[in-house]
Order: structure tokens, then sequence, then C-alpha cells
């Protein structure tokens, strides 16, 4: 609960008046909770109160307290310190004595402060003393209650009137997210870090595929004549078996390009090729992955795809020599490879020729727009927001009939993009619902070629690898 933010009511008036009674009342409507709110200013005692079942606020008692004099000035400015701090203004007086001068010129200088303010009328005990109630009306109060606390009279009106300016508690399905948990300076961290525009336009691209799939016709096509490559320009620092082009303010370099040229010298030697991918996939933000539309998904296909799924990198898949596919429909070609490859689900695909260059110069866009989002940081506040629309949606399953609690989710990673879910019981998050979370904020936020880490945690715990 957000305690700073409640409604603040402060019970005003000279000694004896029966402020400490009132507030004692309210503070029984919420028998559990009676505990001080803490940073309270010494003098003044403070209660969480509720009314209403949902309306909650702070009350503030300014009784009991040793005017050392018996002068009126001191709880004149007393009060006034009060009502500054305060919402709303109850300002009390005892219906057993008459109207008091001073305690209407202190009442004039409350209602200029322009607060929701009623005058209390107190020890209205019995129908009999209801008429010396009449005379304080000339107070000119624009709410003016009997009241008897030790009798408890008259006490309806005034819930009435308070509830008018305590909102009501919005009505929280059980297991939603604590925000007063996240750690306001956590966050504020995080969030100034997702404004500062991520300048890195450095990215690291593998051509992976079996043989044949068209890996060094592709490169030739992506380093065309037309593009400069800066490979050779001196002062880079890339790697010799590298290459680098320049393309719309990024550079991007083409890693173990020397393994792809060296044609045909893998075939029939898979361990060795595998090798050589998981050496360049570790090298690399974003894959590749090449396969033969005339021959569509084999098993070393999919083993290589399961390598781009270890690395957690950004992927395209490539469908190659769409030139000659023949009757293959692109649905066809495309559910196959679906069907084939489900663990890469969010990766794009797209058909090509790198013989004849059909859709190539599509190529170089995927990478870099897939790249931005294999980067992106999404803003705490944001990512809550999500997380709380999709556990409005399906709650959290419990687990062995203990709730289990979401607290709140955090980015703490990029490249590729982690979120870990602080809750109370990080074994207890069923992976089906993480799986699910981890698809509604995929949806939410492009994410688009780029795997997503859902991790549960504890509080307190670092968010490193699982
Ligand atoms: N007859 C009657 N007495 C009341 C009522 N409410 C409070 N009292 C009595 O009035 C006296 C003062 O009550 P408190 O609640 O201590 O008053 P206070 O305004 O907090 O006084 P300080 O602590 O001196 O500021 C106590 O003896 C209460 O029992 C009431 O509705 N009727
Ligand atoms: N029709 C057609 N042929 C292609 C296409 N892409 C590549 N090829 C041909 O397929 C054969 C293999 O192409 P490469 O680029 O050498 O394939 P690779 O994946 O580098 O092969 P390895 O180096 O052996 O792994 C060559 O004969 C290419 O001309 C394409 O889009 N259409």
């Amino acid at each position: 609960m957000q305690e700073h933010n409640l409604k603040k009511v402060a019970i005003l008036g000279r000694p004896n008046v029966g402020k400490s009674s009132l507030f004692n009342r309210l503070a029984r409507q919420r028998d559990a909770i009676t505990s001080d709110v803490s940073g309270t200013t010494r003098d003044i005692k403070k209660r969480i109160v509720t009314i209403s079942g949902n309306r909650d606020f702070e009350v503030i008692d300014t009784g009991g307290i040793d005017y050392s004099s018996e002068l009126f000035s001191k709880v004149a400015e007393f009060s006034l310190r009060a009502a500054d701090m305060a919402d709303v203004i109850v300002y009390m007086v005892d219906g057993k004595t008459i109207p008091d001068e001073e305690d209407k010129e202190l009442f004039y200088k409350l209602q200029q402060m322009n607060k929701p303010l009623a005058l209390v009328v107190n020890k209205i005990d019995n129908d009999k003393e209801e008429e010396r109630y009449w005379e304080f009306l000339e107070f000119g109060a624009d709410a003016t209650f009997p009241m008897s606390v030790s009798h408890n009279r008259y006490f309806n009106d005034f819930y009435a009137w308070l509830e008018e300016y305590i909102p009501a508690k919005e009505e929280k399905p059980e297991l939603q997210i604590e925000e007063a948990e996240v750690d306001p300076f956590e966050e504020i961290v995080r969030d100034i870090n997702s404004t500062v525009e991520d300048e890195d336009q450095e990215v690291s691209v593998a051509i992976i595929g079996r043989v044949n799939t068209g890996k060094s016709s592709l490169l030739n096509a992506l380093l065309g004549e037309e593009r400069s490559v800066v490979s050779d320009v001196a002062g880079t620092t890339i790697d010799p078996i590298d290459e680098q082009i320049e393309y719309n303010d990024y550079k991007i370099t083409f890693v173990d390009t020397a393994g792809i040229r060296r044609r045909g010298k893998i075939v029939g030697i898979e361990k060795y090729a595998l090798g050589r991918t998981e050496a360049m996939l570790e090298k690399a933000d974003i894959a590749l992955l090449m396969i033969d539309a005339t021959v569509g998904v084999t098993e070393l296909d999919e083993r290589i795809a399961g390598l781009i799924e270890k690395f957690r990198l950004g992927t395209l898949i490539v469908i190659n020599k769409w030139d000659i596919r023949g009757e293959k429909t692109y649905e066809e070609a495309v559910d196959d490879i679906r069907d084939e490859l489900k663990f890469l689900h969010y990766a794009p695909l797209i058909t090509i020729s790198a013989k004849t260059g059909m859709r190539v110069n599509k190529i170089l866009d995927q990478i870099t727009t897939i790249y931005e989002k294999y980067k992106q940081r999404i803003p705490t506040s944001k990512l809550n927001d999500v997380l709380r629309e999709a556990m409005q949606r399906h709650h959290v399953p419990s687990y062995n009939g203990a709730l289990v609690k979401i607290k709140f989710a955090t980015q703490y990673e990029t490249k590729p993009p982690k979120i870990a879910l602080i809750t109370n019981r990080p074994d207890g998050l069923h992976f089906s619902y993480k799986r699910y979370l981890s698809n509604y904020i995929r949806s939410k936020f492009d994410f688009e070629g780029v795997p997503l880490d859902i991790v549960a945690r504890k509080r307190g715990e670092r968010f490193e690898e699982d």
C-alpha cells in the first residue's frame, strides 16, 4: 500500500474538547492496523484509518499536547501548522460551552486555507443538548456536525462528509504488483539509463547454414561492389578473418568470412562444421540462418538452429534459392520451416535468391532492425504496466496451494534482453506461466527476431544467470 499517498485528516481544537477521543474512535475503525506511521512529527500522533470498508486515510491528532501556558495563541499556532500538512481539517469545539470568539477567529483562518473543513460540535450527548449545537452555526462553516464521541452519536453524517474527500481504494485483484515494492532508486536509475540513447551501432553477424545453402553467395551479394568494404581500412580493429561494411550509420561485421569463403572444405565433416559454427556464433549478435528452399529443413539444419537458440542471438531465417524453388508456395515453405524450427518462433523469415540478388537488399535493413530490438531496454514502469495487464488476464497459478506473488519485473540486461520477475516463490512459478508472460511482453514490446529470457528471482537476489 502506498501510505504516502493517503489523504491526511487533521483533528484540531482547543484542549479538552474531545480530539483524542475522536481520534481513538476513528483508529478503532481499523483494528488490525493501528501501528504508528514512522517518520511523523514528534508531537503529533498519526494513525491510518479505514472508513466504509475501503477508504483509507491518515488521521492526525493534535490532542494531548501540553501547551505549557494557557494561551490560546499556542493552540492557534499549532493548529495552523497541522492544518497546513493536512488535506482535510476537522475543527472541534465543546458543545457544552458557548461559542467562543477565539475559536471563531482561528476557524476563519482555517477557512482561508481553502481545504475541506468541518466544524464538529462535540459533547452533544442527548437530544436535549442538540439545541446547543444550533448556536455554533453562526461560525458559518460549510459543514457543521453535532457529535457525541462518548455516546457514539451523529457519526453517520460526519462519515458521509469525510467520504467525499477520501477516495475509495480501487478493487485490486489479489495478485497485484505491489508498486511500493519497487525500489524507487533502482527504478530511477534504470529509467534514466533507458532514456540515454544507446549509441552502439556496431553489429556482428554470422551467416550460418549447411554446406551448399548459399552462404558465400549471400556474403558476396551483401558485400557487393557498391558498398564500401572497410575491413582493410587502417585503424579498424576487426579481426582479419571478418569483413565489415558501413550501412546507414551502422558498422556491420560479418564474422569469419574467411571460413565461409573456404569452400567445400568441410563436406562430410559435420562435427567440424558445427564447431566452426559455434565459434562464429560466439562472436555474433545476429545470425542469418540459411536454408536451401529446394531441400527444406534437414536434421542438420535443426542442429545448427539449436546452436542459435543456445547462444541467444537475434535471428533472421533466410530461405535461399527462391528462384529455383519449383512448385512450392511461400506458405508451404514457411509452414515447413516453422514446423521444424519451432524454437526459433521469434525469428522473421525472408525468401531470397543470392544468385539473382532478389530481395538481398532487404537483409541489411532486417539486420539493423533486429539489432535495435536486441539492444532495447524497456523502462521499468512500462514493463510493470504490461505485467499488471498480463496478470489481470490470467492470474498467477498457485504452487501446491500456496500463493505465488509477482511483485514487479525489471529488465536487467540487453543483448539479449533479460527480464527478472521478483516473486515470493521463484521455484513456484510454473514454466508455462513464464512462457505466457514472455509471449505477452513480446506482443506489447516489439521483440521480433530476438529471444527473450525471463527469470524468476526473490527480492534481493542478484539478477545473474540461472
Ligand atoms: N460528555 C462528553 N464528554 C466527552 C465527549 N468526548 C470526549 N469527552 C470527554 O472530554 C474530555 C477530553 O477529551 P479528549 O479526547 O482528551 O480531548 P482532547 O481535545 O484530546 O484534549 P487535549 O488532549 O487536552 O487536547 C475527556 O474527559 C473525554 O472523556 C463527548 O462526546 N461527550
Ligand atoms: N539458383 C540458385 N543457386 C544458388 C543460390 N545461392 C547459391 N546458389 C548456388 O548454390 C551453390 C552453393 O552456393 P555457395 O554460396 O557456395 O554455398 P555455401 O553455403 O557457401 O557452400 P559451402 O561453402 O560449401 O558451405 C553454388 O553453386 C551457388 O551458385 C540461389 O539463390 N539460387
